[in-house]
């Protein structure tokens, strides 16, 4: 019973999670395009400025 509760419940509240790749040559414009994702889907999310991007040493992990 305690299953079927807590099954029901992950299915109407539990938001899906999704991986998404972004792959491109350098200077693309995948960070700009992550910024600007990150801003528009996400209301907290204060974007950073877009002429502040910069080449992007190591990884970026949102
Ligand atoms: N005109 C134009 N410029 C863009 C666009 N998207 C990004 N840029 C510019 O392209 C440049 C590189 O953007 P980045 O987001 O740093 O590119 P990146 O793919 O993350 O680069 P790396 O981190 O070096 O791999 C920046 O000067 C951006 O302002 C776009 O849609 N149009
Ligand atoms: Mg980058």
């Amino acid at each position: 019973m305690y299953t079927l509760l807590s099954g029901l419940y992950k299915y109407m509240f539990q938001k899906d999670e999704y991986c998404i790749l972004i792959l491109g040559l350098d200077n693309a414009g995948k960070t700009t395009f992550l910024e600007q994702s990150k801003t528009r889907f996400n209301k907290n999310y204060k974007g950073m400025s877009l002429s502040k991007i910069t080449t992007t040493v190591g990884l970026n992990i949102p």
